[in-house]
C-alpha cells in the first residue's frame, strides 16, 4: 500500500480529517506477525497526520526491568542481556530489507553497549534509561517497516517534548509539551512516538506506570487536539463485568466520560484513571479496539445522550484495605481525596477503603499527623453508571442483589456514578454473577432498522409505538434506522416512532451505501435487526453484509428467499455461522403462520410430500371480484390502491409472485430447487412486459379482453378462474407449477373470500386429511401483523441469546 492509498483509504473510510491518535501496546506488537497486523490496521485506519503511540514490543520492559534487578543483586546478567540482543534483532531482519536491516541493527548494537555500560556502572541513576530503551526500540522499528513499505514516517522520543511535573505527579506541562512537539513534528509523515516516557522539569526521564501508553496517548491527543484516540489492545471492548468472570458480560458500546472515569478509579484493567485525565477538557473520544480483529466494533467513550446513560456494569476488586483509626475525623474529605483518592470514604461512618498498595502512603501520613490506623483487608463490589447515585431503583436492585451475603455497607457518596458495597470476606465469581444478573438483566438494547416506507412499511411502524407499549419483550427495542430508495435517517440515540414518518420526512439525508454499511459495522447495540421492507432485489443484496456483521433480518421482501440456490444456501450458511435470525413469515400468506407451519411439521420429523393452493392475494382478490360488470383492468387499480398487489402488478399477473412463494416453500420443506424448476404461466400480455411500471398502468385495458375471454371459455364450463400453485414429489424427483385454472365452483380452492389464500400440505402425517390453513393473504394490516410477529419472535429468540465474549488468551 502506498501513501496515496493510506491518504484515500483513510479519508474514504472516516470521513474525517482531523487528527487521530492511534496506540499500540505491548501485546500488539510482540513479534513480527503482530506488528504485520498493527501496519494493516494502520493501512485501514489512518491519516498520515495521524500520531501512533507505541509500548515496548511484547515482553521486552519485562526484560529490561529484570537486568535492572540483576544488576542490582548483582547476579551475572550476560545471558539475558544477549537473549534480548538476539530476540530484538531477530525481529528487525523478519520485517525488514536487508539494507535497513542492517542500519536498524547497527543502532541496536550501539543502544546494547550503552546498556551494557549503565549496567555494569550507573543501573540506579540510569533505571529510566534503561527501560525507556523498550519504546524507543520499538517506535524505531515500526517506524523503519513503515518507511520501506507503507508512507513516510518518523520516529519520536516522547522525553523530547513531554514534560511532567514529576515521576510521582505526573501532571503535564501542556504548553511546553505542545511547543516542543510543534517544532519535532514533521507533516505528511505518520508520526509514531514512544509511550511511557516522558521528562521532569528537570530534564530526567522518567516513566508513566502502569498502563503508561495510554497515558502518553491521551496527552498526544490533549496536545495536539485530536478528535478521537483509540487504544488498539488486546480486548475487544469494555465490557459490563470481567468478561472471564462473567460470561453473560455485554460489551458496551458507548461510555460516558464520568462513568469510565469511575471504572478506571476502581480498578478496571483497561480504562486507568490517568489515561482519561488529559481529556477532561476536551471532546475527543476514547475508542477500545481489538489489533487481533479490528473490524470488530468496540468501546467509545465520550459524551452520549439518553441511552449510553442507561447501562450499568458491575465490577469489583479483592486488593483492597478498610482503614480504620480513631483520627479519622481529622481527615476531611476534601483532604482524603486530594491525598489518597480513596476508594470510599463516608465520615458518618469513619469508613475509607484503599487500594492496597496505598497503604504506605496512607499509614506515613497518620503516623506523621494523627496517630494510630490499622488496615483490614475487604472486598468491594460496585455497580456502575450514569449518577446510579441517585438513582433508587438501583440502589434498591443492587441490595436485594446483595441480601444473603455479609456486607459493611453500601456506600454512595465517593463518586456519583457508583454504588458501592464494601464486603467482609472476597468477593466470589459467584456473587459477581448474581449481582451482574440482577442489574444487567433487562439492558440488552436491540436496535431497528427499517428499510421501505411504502404501503406496508408505513403501516408496520403506525403499529410500533403501541407494540412496544404492549409488548414486553420489545421493551428495549429502539427504531434507530429508516430507509427509502433515495433517502435515509440513522440516529443512534432513537428515533421516536410515534414521530418516525415525521423525522424522517425533516431530517433524512440523501442515501448512501457505504455510510450505511459502515454504520451498521459500528453500531452500538447489543443486537441490530434490518427489517426489509421494500420490493428491492438490490437491498436484498446487501443481507450478506449484515449476516456477516451478525445482524438480523425479517424479510417481506421476497428477493433473497427465492434467489439463486447457490446464493440461497450460502446466505443461510452464513447467517447461521455468524448467529443471525432470518425470518421471512410474510414472504408467503402474508401474516398468515404458513412458514411457520412447513417449518414446524419438518423440524418435528414429519416429511413433506406436496404443497398446494392459492398464494396470491390479489388474484385471489381479481378473480373473486371479476364477474365481467366491471373491467379486469379497473380492478386491478382498485387492488393496488388497497395495498392488495406487489408495486409492480406485473409481479402478480405473471405468476412470477406465486412462483417465488412456491419456491420459498418448497425451500423449508427441505428440497432443493430454484425458480427455473418452477413452470409458470404468465397473464401478461406481450406488449405490457417490457413497459415502465407507470406505463403498464397506463396501458393496463389491455389486459381486459384477455381476460373477458378466459372468463367466458370457464363460464361456458359451468367454471370459475383460479391461479394455482403446485409443488409434490414423484417417482422422478419432483414437479412444480403454477398457473391459471378453470375450477369447478365447489372446489375447496374456489370457495373463498376474496383476497384469500389456501395452503394445502400434504405430508406423512398428514396423508389422507391434509393441512389446511387459509385465511387473508394480502394487504396491509395482515402483512404489518405478520412483520411484528417476526420481530416478536427474533426479540424472544434474543432474549436468551448469550454473546460469546471474545478474549485473546481466553478463547482465541
Ligand atoms: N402488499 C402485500 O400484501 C405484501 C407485500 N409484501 C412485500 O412487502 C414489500 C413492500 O411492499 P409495498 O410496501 O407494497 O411496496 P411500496 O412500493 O409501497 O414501498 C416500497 C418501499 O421500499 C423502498 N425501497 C425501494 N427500493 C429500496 C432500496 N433499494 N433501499 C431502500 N428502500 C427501498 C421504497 O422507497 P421509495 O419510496 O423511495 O421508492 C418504498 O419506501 C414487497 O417486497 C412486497 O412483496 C409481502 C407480503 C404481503
Ligand atoms: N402481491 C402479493 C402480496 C403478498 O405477498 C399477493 O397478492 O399475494
Amino acid at each position: 500500500m502506498t501513501i496515496e492509498n493510506l491518504i484515500k483509504h483513510a479519508n474514504t473510510h472516516t470521513g474525517k480529517l482531523a487528527i487521530n491518535v492511534h496506540k499500540f501496546g505491548g501485546s500488539s506488537l510482540a513479534n513480527s506477525e503482530c506488528i504485520e497486523r498493527v501496519i494493516d490496521i494502520i493501512c485501514r485506519h489512518c491519516q498520515i497526520n495521524d500520531i501512533v503511540v507505541v509500548s515496548a514490543n511484547g515482553g521486552v520492559t519485562d526484560q529490561l526491568f529484570n537486568l535492572c534487578q540483576l544488576a542490582k543483586d548483582e547476579v551475572d546478567y550476560t545471558e539475558a542481556l544477549n537473549n534480548l540482543h538476539f530476540q530484538l534483532k531477530g525481529l528487525i531482519a523478519e520485517l525488514l530489507n536487508e539494507q535497513n536491516s542492517s542500519y536498524l541493527t547497527k543502532q541496536l548494537s550501539d543502544d546494547f553497549l550503552q546498556l551494557s555500560d549503565w549496567l555494569a556502572n550507573d543501573y540506579k541513576q540510569q533505571r529510566n534509561n534503561i527501560l525507556a530503551f523498550g519504546e524507543v526500540w520499538s517506535a524505531r522499528l515500526l517506524s523503519a517497516v513503515l518507511n520501506e513499505r507503507i508512507c513516510p514516517s518518523h520516529a519520536l522520543d516522547s522525553r523530547d517534548f513531554i514534560q511532567i511535573a514529576s515521576e510521582q505527579e505526573p501532571q503535564v506541562n501542556y504548553d511546553y509539551s505542545r511547543d516542543q512537539f510543534n517544532q519535532l513534528k514533521q507533516t505528511h509523515q505518520l508520526t509514531i512516538a514512544t509511550g511511557y516516557i516522558a521528562r521532569d522539569v528537570n530534564g530526567q526521564s522518567c516513566t508513566l506506570g502502569r498502563n503508561g501508553s495510554d497515558y502518553s496517548a491521551t496527552i498526544m491527543a490533549a496536545l495536539t487536539g485530536a478528535a478521537n484516540v483509540t487504544l488498539w489492545t488486546d480486548v475487544d471492548g469494555i465490557y459490563s463485568a470481567d468478561p472471564r468472570v462473567v460470561p453473560a458480560a455485554r460489551k458496551l458500546h458507548r461510555l460516558p466520560n464520568g462513568v469510565a472515569r469511575e471504572l478506571g478509579r476502581l480498578g478496571n484493567p483497561v480504562l486507568h484513571v490517568n489515561t482519561l485525565k488529559p481529556l477532561e477538557e476536551h471532546a475527543t473520544h476514547l475508542h477500545v479496539a481489538s489489533s487481533f480483529d479490528s473490524e470488530i466494533s468496540g468501546t467509545e467513550i465520550g459524551k452520549f445522550g439518553f441511552l449510553a446513560k442507561q447501562e450499568l456494569s458491575v465490577t469489583y476488586s479483592n486488593d483492597v484495605l478498610l482503614v480504620s483509626s480513631e483520627h479519622l475525623s481529622a481527615l476531611s474529605k476534601p483532604e482524603a481525596f486530594t491525598r489518597f483518592s480513596p476508594i470510599c470514604f463516608d465520615e458518618k461512618q469513619a469508613l475509607m477503603v484503599i487500594k492496597q498498595e496505598q497503604q504506605k502512603a496512607v499509614s506515613q501520613w497518620f503516623a506523621s499527623k494523627v496517630g494510630d490506623v490499622t488496615f483490614k483487608p475487604v472486598a468491594i463490589i460496585a455497580v456502575v453508571g450514569h449518577k446510579v447515585a441517585e438513582r433508587g431503583d438501583v440502589k434498591a436492585r443492587f441490595k436485594r442483589a446483595l441480601e444473603n451475603t455479609r456486607t459493611l455497607d453500601v456506600v454512595s457518596s465517593t463518586s456519583e456514578h457508583s454504588i458501592i458495597s464494601v464486603l467482609p470476606d472476597s468477593c466470589s465469581p459467584e456473587l459477581t454473577n448474581v449481582v451482574h444478573h440482577e442489574m444487567t438483566k433487562d439492558a440488552k438494547h436491540i436496535g431497528v432498522v427499517v428499510a421501505g416506507l411504502g404501503n406496508i412499511g408505513e403501516r408496520f411502524l403506525s403499529l410500533l409505538p403501541n407494540q412496544i407499549k404492549r409488548q414486553s419483550v420489545l421493551e428495549n427495542v429502539h427504531l434507530v434506522g429508516l430507509l427509502s430508495s433515495k433517502k435515509a435517517l440513522i440516529n443512534t440515540d432513537g428515533i421516536s416512532p410515534k414521530q418516525a414518518l415525521l423525522q424522517f420526512e425533516k431530517q433524512a439525508k440523501d442515501y448512501d451505501e457505504t455510510l450505511l454499511l459502515t454504520w451498521l459495522k459500528n453500531h452500538p447495540y447489543d443486537e441490530l435487526i434490518v427489517v426489509d421492507i421494500t420490493p428491492s432485489e438490490t437491498f436484498s443484496l446487501l443481507y450478506r453484509e449484515f449476516f456477516q456483521q451478525g445482524i438480523h433480518v425479517i424479510g417481506a421482501n421476497k428477493w433473497a428467499a427465492s434467489s439463486s440456490t447457490e446464493y440461497y444456501n450460502g446466505l443461510t450458511a452464513l447467517a447461521e455461522q455468524n448467529g443471525s435470525v432470518w425470518l421471512g413469515n410474510t414472504t408467503v400468506g402474508a401474516g398468515l403462520p404458513i412458514n411457520f407451519a412447513i417449518n414446524d411439521l419438518r423440524r418435528s420429523g414429519d416429511e413433506v410430500k406436496a404443497i398446494s393452493g392459492i398464494f396470491s392475494g390479489t388474484l385471489s382478490w381479481l378473480f373473486e371480484q371479476y364477474d365481467g360488470s366491471v373491467p379486469f383492468s379497473e380492478l386491478l387499480t382498485n387492488a393496488l390502491s388497497q395495498g392488495l398487489t406487489e408495486p409492480d402488478p406485473r409481479e402478480d399477473l405473471s405468476g412470477r409472485d406465486v412462483q417465488r412463494k412456491l419456491l420459498i416453500l418448497a425451500r423449508l420443506a427441505g428440497f432443493t430447487l430454484s425458480l427455473e424448476d418452477i413452470e409458470c404461466q404468465s397473464l401478461v400480455p406481450e406488449q405490457l412486459v417490457s413497459l415502465s411500471t407507470q406505463d403498464f398502468l397506463k396501458q393496463s385495458h389491455l389486459l381486459d379482453e384477455l381476460f373477458e375471454n378466459q372468463l367466458l371459455q370457464a363460464k361456458s364450463e359451468g367454471k370459475c378462474l383460479r391461479y394455482i400453485a403446485k409443488f409434490e414429489i414423484n417417482e422422478d424427483g419432483y414437479q412444480a407449477n403454477v398457473g391459471l385454472a378453470f375450477l369447478d365452483t365447489d372446489d375447496a380452492f374456489a370457495r373463498l373470500n376474496p383476497c384469500d389464500n389456501i395452503f394445502k400440505i400434504e405430508s406423512q402425517w398428514y396423508q389422507d386429511n391434509p393441512l389446511i390453513i387459509r385465511g387473508p393473504g394480502a394487504g396491509r394490516d395482515v402483512t404489518a401483523g405478520g412483520i411484528h410477529s417476526d420481530l416478536v419472535a427474533i426479540c424472544e429468540q434474543l432474549s436468551t441469546k448469550q454473546h460469546q465474549v471474545k478474549i485473546k488468551g481466553l478463547n482465541e
